[in-house]
């Protein structure tokens, strides 16, 4: 197994047979993200990808690929305009995309219908006009049914259901997209990640992609950038797909720390603890449980860059924060907060915590702990302040001045 991962910042002309040559395996992935070089002035994702399109064997023997969006929340409908967009302008395509809707009534009607009559997902992605050709189906097995392509982005709580009603419903052939953030649990004491998941229970190849994505400015059409890890032995750069997709489930728990040093109006520097010590957790974590992976991986936009952005401007820290000042459960402030968007940083921090509990390791995991805890409410949140400061990586710096001192 091998795996190519890329920061899109890093396309320009000179990296282009760099890409040209990963994109005669990757190329069924490459078309979701022009809009991420949107405006740079640079040769553009789009511009890389048309061509390679054009070169590879697929386009050769006309192959026509079908997409299937799974999912339609915030971040599912802001990819389903992008993707719908881009299917229309590349060959090799089917125009129609099916995008899954978990269905519910809103104002009297269902949110398919309104999707299919207004192109807009008034409840998860307001203000937002979705392409024509992207069809709302509130039902999954007919939404995936076709697709050589199925991109899954649903809130991780609901994947194994999907997964069982899916299976064996699917083309043999299909491949998947990951870009669900969280875990979930592995019997006997441990976590599973949500690719894994899919790609054991339907069979398939799945990539991931992962980054510094609020929905709402990808939806705007704002520059960004992403990381996707994908597997596939024709691809030789690094093995570190699951680094990726572990980056992208546990900045959502450092989140919920960030957002809870808000609500105790600590202040940025400690905010920036915050996020420096989850960080150096995230990379602990990868270290002892995926042993192998690259430090280089923290670095891309999966890694630190989706940290800060989610520890700004992200669900997990405002739901977090307005948990310390009101007091109320996080539960019923993702429902009064949210309109049906769904929080992965606390769901996650409880299956981290499973795991480290089992392996009696939660205190190499303190931030994690502490998060997890205050989420529960079996501590209070200014339990935050003496984790910080009694934090081991504090230690092991103190260690080794003691050691310059004693030399
Ligand atoms: N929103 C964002 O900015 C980003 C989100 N993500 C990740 O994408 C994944 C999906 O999140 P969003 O699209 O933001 O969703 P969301 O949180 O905005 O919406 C929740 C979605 O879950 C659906 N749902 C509710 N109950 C369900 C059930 N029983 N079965 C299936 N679906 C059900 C709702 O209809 C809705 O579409 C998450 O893992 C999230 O971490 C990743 C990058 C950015
Ligand atoms: O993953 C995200 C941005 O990349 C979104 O984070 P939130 O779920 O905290 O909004």
């Amino acid at each position: 197994m091998f795996i190519f991962y890329f920061t899109v910042l890093r396309l320009h002309k000179q990296s282009f047979t760099y890409y040209l040559r990963l994109s005669l395996v990757s190329d069924k992935i490459l078309f979701l993200l022009n809009h991420i070089s949107y405006n740079t002035g640079k040769l553009t994702l789009n511009e890389i990808l048309v061509i390679c399109l054009k070169s590879s064997r697929k386009c050769a023997s006309s192959v026509v690929e079908t997409v299937c969006i799974i999912g339609s929340g915030n971040w599912g409908s802001a990819i389903a305009k992008i993707v719908g967009r881009n299917v229309q302008r590349l060959p090799n395509f089917e125009k129609r995309v099916t995008m899954y809707v978990y269905e519910e009534v809103i104002n009297g009607k269902k949110l398919t219908e309104i999707i299919n009559e207004t192109h807009e997902n008034v409840k998860y992605l307001p203000g937002h006009k979705l392409p024509e050709n992207v069809v709302a189906v509130p039902d999954v097995i007919e939404a995936a049914r076709e697709a050589d392509i199925l991109i899954f982005v649903i809130p991780h709580q609901f994947i194994r259901t999907i997964c069982s009603t899916l299976l064996g419903k699917i083309k043999p052939t299909a491949i998947g997209l990951s870009l669900i953030k969280g875990f979930d649990q592995a019997e006997g004491g441990g976590i599973e990640l949500i690719s894994h998941i899919i790609s054991k229970h339907l069979k398939i190849q799945c990539a991931v992609l992962m980054g510094a994505n609020l929905a709402g400015e990808v939806a705007e059409e704002k520059f960004c950038e992403t990381t996707i890890g994908c597997r596939d032995s024709r691809v030789v750069v690094v093995d570190d797909e699951d680094a990726v997709e572990i980056c992208g489930a546990l900045k959502n728990i450092v989140a919920c720390g960030a957002g809870f040093v808000d609500g105790l109006g600590l202040g940025d520097n400690t905010k920036a603890a915050v996020i420096r010590l989850g960080l150096m957790e995230m990379i602990k974590f990868v270290d002892v449980f995926y042993p192998g992976s690259k430090l280089a991986t923290f670095f891309e936009s999966c890694g630190v860059a989706d940290l800060i952005t989610t520890c700004y401007g992200g669900r997990n820290r405002k739901v977090s924060e307005a948990f310390v000042k009101s007091k109320k459960s996080i539960k019923q402030l993702e429902d009064e907060m949210l309109n049906g968007q769904k929080l992965q940083g606390p769901i996650t921090a409880e299956e981290v915590n499973y795991m480290l509990k089992t392996k009696g390791m939660e205190d190499r995991f303190p931030l994690f702990t502490a998060i997890h805890r205050i989420c529960i409410g079996e501590v209070k949140a200014e339990e935050m302040i003496n984790c910080i400061k009694n934090h081991p990586e504090h230690m092991v710096k103190m260690e080794m001045s003691e050691v310059v001192e004693e030399s």
